[in-house]
């Protein structure tokens, strides 16, 4: 159709503002997804516990300033020798929907930090996964900060002052980072976009509150503090799209398992429909190949386990060879990384789609609860 989506969670209020506060996980999660995000991973360069301890808290403060559409303090200072704190470039935008989601990486549960016994249980660097051709320069991180906002410079304004206060402390320095756009998931409410190989993603995801609760909330294990936290896994996965728009429309819906236009699965007419993933044709062949993305990555065919994907699509223009530039951020959430591990394990080996793509960029966090107002990001680790 020529029209735009108009589910009611696709429509753009630049006025909506979420909450910093009080929340069960933090905002970001659970939040429908924006349109744009700003991604950045940050090292640790101060091995002082308090200059952690002073990072988060002013990232807290900060962080609830701007969701709210404000700035973190003065833009044109009275005095002209003194330097603006916010840097401006947000003003009048609105809040936009900004949500900033913020990881504790591997290492700031060490003996370094005096740490090591708050460590969330199921916090370690991910295992090695079939077909991964991981960069260290995209790779890691002690800690993450997702800015989504439906303006991009309302999400870019986030990071740049967040990553500012970073330098100021001298706690943590900026590491690696994606920019991405339309939304490659979809939350309550909202119409399923479209990834940059064109098919409907996100059509089977998380959306229930009684699924939160079971595969993303942290419920018990490690320290109270943990309770309503989750883990997030990153991965920068290039695409190769210029060969993949050559490919044949049949082979295409085959390697996803759906059909393109409609996202229906093959074995279905509507996108909603269930795969019956025993379904075979008259020649005796699975209608959902064994090797199809979803037949490998859906909870009927895990022992159950299920996912939040909150990705976008991004771009990092041309390459050195002259070819479109192009990828998925993948984003997920979920009570215990294994659950990822499992599903890539499978991906990595058999997924129709490793012809197109390319896991070159990782990461993995610890996302603590939201913090009740006048606390700050993982406050009672510190006590
Ligand atoms: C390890 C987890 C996953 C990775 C990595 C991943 C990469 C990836 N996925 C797409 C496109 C689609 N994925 C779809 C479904 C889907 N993908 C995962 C997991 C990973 N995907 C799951 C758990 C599911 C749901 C499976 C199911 O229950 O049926 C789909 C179909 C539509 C949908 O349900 O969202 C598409 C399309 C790309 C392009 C990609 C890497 C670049
Ligand atoms: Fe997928």
């Amino acid at each position: 159709s020529a029209t735009a989506a108009t589910d009611a969670g696709d429509m753009l209020d630049l006025n909506r503002r979420y909450d910093f506060y009080g929340e069960v996980g933090q905002a970001g999660i659970r939040t429908p997804p924006q349109r744009h995000i700003f991604y950045m991973t940050f090292d640790l360069t101060s091995p002082l516990r308090r200059d952690l301890q002073v990072l988060l808290a002013r990232w807290s403060g900060a962080i609830a300033q701007l969701m709210q559409g404000g700035t973190i303090g003065q833009v044109e200072p009275s005095r002209p020798n003194a330097t603006g704190f916010d840097t401006g470039e947000a003003l009048d935008l609105g809040p936009a929907s900004l949500t900033v989601t913020v990881g504790l990486g591997p290492k700031v549960f060490t003996d370094t930090y005096g740490l090591a016994d708050q460590k969330p249980p199921l916090l370690r660097n991910l295992r090695q996964l079939p077909s991964d051709d991981l960069k260290p320069e995209l790779t890691g991180g002690d800690l993450s900060v997702q800015a989504c906002a439906d303006d991009p410079q309302v999400a870019y304004h986030a990071v740049r002052d967040l990553a500012r206060i970073a330098k100021d402390t001298g706690a943590a320095a900026t590491r690696w980072t994606v920019m991405g756009f339309g939304r490659a998931s979809a939350g309550k409410g909202q119409t399923t976009p479209r990834n940059l190989l064109g098919f409907k993603d996100g059509t089977r995801n998380i959306i229930e509150e009684a699924d939160f609760e079971k595969f993303i909330w942290l419920k018990e294990g490690g320290p109270s503090w943990q309770r309503n936290g989750t883990y997030q896994v990153v991965r920068k996965i290039k695409m190769h799209i210029e060969n993949w728009d050559t490919d044949r429309i049949g082979d295409q819906n085959n390697v996803f398992g759906r059909f393109k236009v409609s996202g229906a699965p093959l074995t279905g007419a509507e996108e909603f429909d269930t795969p019956d993933f025993r379904k075979q044709d008259p020649g005796g062949n699975l209608v959902i190949p064994a090797t199809a993305h979803i037949r490998l990555a859906a909870h009927e065919n895990n022992n159950g386990l299920r996912i939040l994907r909150r990705s976008y699509n991004y771009t990092d223009g041309i390459n050195e060879i002259g070819l479109l530039d192009a990828g998925l951020l993948f984003i997920s959430y979920q009570n215990d990384p294994a659950h990822f591990e499992t599903i890539q394990e499978k991906l990595g080996a058999s997924d129709a789609l490793n012809e197109y793509i390319s896991h070159i960029g990782s990461g993995i966090f610890f996302v603590p609860p939201a913090p009740r107002k006048g606390s700050y990001i993982a406050q009672e680790m510190f006590t």
